[in-house]
């Protein structure tokens, strides 16, 4: 029951949505429909007042009769032409003002506002779904089938239901049999009606899959076969037969569950046709009936015939549009959804946070704090410390510790599952985002290289100081191969340009490194950047950014001990806990622990 509900619910969503884009296109389709299912009602009456003048010998009254059905029926059909120009040219204009209306809300997306990806997969599948569904255009011809088809079922049943009340009390006979016709037509009508449904909620659930399923080809085809680093990956480590199979397996499986769909539609219009010949059945057996008991002239049976054709017709519309309007309103969730969403993302400018407030020392408190991923236990436990950022720290621990994880809290990208994060006193979460990101430069062991030109990349825009970029470039090697490529740093990488260009492992984490110098952070944050280099090359290589950043406080993440003699202030991270923290010879004397990793690691650097 919910689930109808929640069905009826849906088109109603859909059905304000389209009003909302064209106040017209809906009405003008209705009215069409009305008027073309009136059409061949007013002709079946008219028939049959026809018939029965002419079995009774009245010439000029069936003349005029004729005359006047259609009259009324040409008229009636003008109209309903002009209202069918009407409504095709409305839902054509109302179906591009949706497209445009997706496109705007994407355009309007502030990516830096975003904290999820899920937004994307959101705008990919509305995209897919308004093209899939044939948009508003469709969803108008459905609304009209269903329309014309329940205004011909209900005009239709007033006609049978005169020809069955018809000499109902007049004997014995008559009662019994009129009631037993209808029980029985009534009994099989619920039965079929029940099969439908389940047929129809299968329908819906197909097609659902289907769904997911193209959704997933589409992720697949995306995300792995189109990048160059995975493909390389597939080539070297022979994975094509893996990752093939998957997408063999997501395309059986599409194909099965169309193949289910094209069956249920089959099953579905056996089922419509039943419930007809059900009701042709028991009707013309009863009215068959009263005709040889003289309670009925004998031009009923165009009345009979007249209304069963026109159900027939109207039934089998409704059931298969009924299945196609439900799949369509499950499409358009997704438009809707996306559509309410761009006002979320658009009142967050306005959403009252305030910038930061930067001192001469700054702090970051972790006031306990608790973090679990969405799919597991806890990985930062009850952490309570303040973090003065000056001079070199270090953040310490065996992998898995909880290091990145600890970094991402407090750049606010990750959000505390308890306790609270403050940046000099004020809580992040009340901080804009693109503010507090701008506080910090940060090299993450995955950094990220864009396919957008080498300078582009270094500088995050597209109008930058071309001299300060190059003075943000430390490594001469680096400098070496811009200078040799023939567009130097105007160079596009990846896949988006003609050239494909690809980086070295070393040039990108380079380029990394390069645009965290550039930026105007007061922060600099380098999560193990070096994770390549050797012991001895990687305490070189910090000495260096430590050198050459001496006007930005910096943090280091590490598991390797030789760096952390660099820093003045050490973090000791074990299990998601702090179990020191201090200088290196503070810790050295009072941490076991430290002890352990430094002796374990000591030899290396020897
Ligand atoms: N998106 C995620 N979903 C679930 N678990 C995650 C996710 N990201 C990280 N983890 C888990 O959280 C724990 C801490 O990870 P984190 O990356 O913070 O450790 P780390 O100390 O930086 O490790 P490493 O030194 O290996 O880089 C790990 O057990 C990791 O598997």
């Amino acid at each position: 029951m919910g689930k109808v509900r929640k069905n009826y619910d849906d088109i109603l969503k859909t059905i304000r949505l389209v009003m909302h884009i064209d106040k017209a296109a809906l009405p003008a389709s209705v009215i069409m429909s009305i008027i073309n299912a009136i059409v061949p009602l007013v002709i079946v009456l008219g028939n049959t007042a026809i018939i029965n003048a002419i079995v009774r010998g009245k010439l000029y009254h069936a003349k005029s009769m004729v005359l006047i059905v259609y009259s009324v029926s040409i008229v009636l059909y003008i109209v309903s032409s002009l209202m069918q120009k009407i409504s095709n040219t409305r839902a054509v204009k109302a179906n591009e003002t949706l497209r445009i209306l997706i496109h705007e809300a994407w355009e309007r997306v502030s990516f830096q506002s975003l904290v999820t990806a899920e937004y994307f997969s959101k705008m990919m599948k509305s995209e897919s779904s308004f093209r899939y569904s044939g948009g508003i255009v469709v969803f108008c011809h459905q609304i009209q089938n269903l329309t014309g088809g329940l205004v011909t079922v209900f005009g239709s049943f007033g006609l049978l239901i005169w020809l069955t009340s018809v000499g109902f009390l007049s004997s014995t006979l008559m009662v019994i049999s009129t009631l037993t016709t209808l029980s029985f037509l009534l009994i099989f009508e619920m039965l079929l009606l029940r099969v439908f449904r389940h047929l129809t909620n299968g329908n819906i659930t197909l097609f659902a899959r289907l769904m997911v399923l193209e959704r997933k080809m589409n992720y697949f085809l995306m995300s792995i076969i189109n990048k160059y680093e995975i493909l390389k990956s597939v080539k070297t480590w022979g994975t094509a037969g893996l990752i093939q199979k998957r997408y063999l397996d997501s395309w059986n499986l599409e194909k099965k569950t169309n193949h289910q769909l094209v069956w249920n539609d089959y099953i579905s219009q056996i089922i419509a046709a039943l419930m007809i010949s059900n009701i042709v059945v028991w009707m013309f057996s009863l009215v068959i009936l009263k005709i040889r008991m003289g309670f009925l002239p004998v031009g009923q049976l165009n009345t009979l015939f007249g209304g069963v054709v026109q159900i027939s017709a109207a039934v089998a519309t409704i059931a298969s549009t009924w299945q196609r309007t439900m799949r369509f309103q499950n499409q358009m969730a997704y438009v809707n959804d996306i559509l309410k969403e761009k006002r979320i993302l658009d009142s967050q400018d306005d959403s009252g946070e305030e910038y930061p407030v930067i001192r001469e020392h700054n702090i970051i408190s972790f006031d306990h704090v608790s973090f679990g991923y969405n799919s597991g236990n806890e990985v930062i436990h009850n952490l309570s410390f303040n973090f003065e950022l000056s001079g070199i720290s270090a953040i310490i621990g065996e992998n898995g510790s909880g290091k990145t994880t600890l970094v991402k809290l407090m750049l606010g990208l990750l959000r505390p599952t308890k306790g609270n994060i403050f940046w000099n006193g004020q809580n992040i979460r009340e901080i804009q985002s693109d503010e507090y990101f701008g506080l910090f430069k940060v090299v993450f062991q995955d950094f990220r290289i864009f396919d957008v030109t080498i300078g582009e990349n270094i500088t995050a825009s597209d109008d930058y100081n071309h001299e300060q970029m190059k003075s943000a470039i430390f490594d001469q090697n680096l400098k070496d191969w811009i200078s040799a490529l023939p567009n130097h740093e105007n160079s596009l990488v990846g896949m988006y340009g003609e050239s494909n260009l690809q980086p070295s492992g070393g040039q990108k984490q380079q380029m990394a490194i390069a645009r965290s110098n550039y930026k105007n952070g007061i922060y600099q944050i380098l999560d193990e950047p070096s994770s390549k280099l050797d012991p001895i090359q990687e305490v070189s290589f910090f000495s260096k950014v430590a050198m050459l950043s001496s006007k930005t406080p910096s943090l280091f993440i590490t598991h390797r001990i030789g760096v952390v003699g660099l820093a003045g202030t050490i973090i000791v991270l074990r299990s998601g806990k702090i179990v020191g923290v201090g200088t290196k010879k503070s810790l050295l004397r009072n941490s076991l622990y430290f002890r352990k990793i430094w002796d374990s690691q000591a030899s290396l650097y020897k």
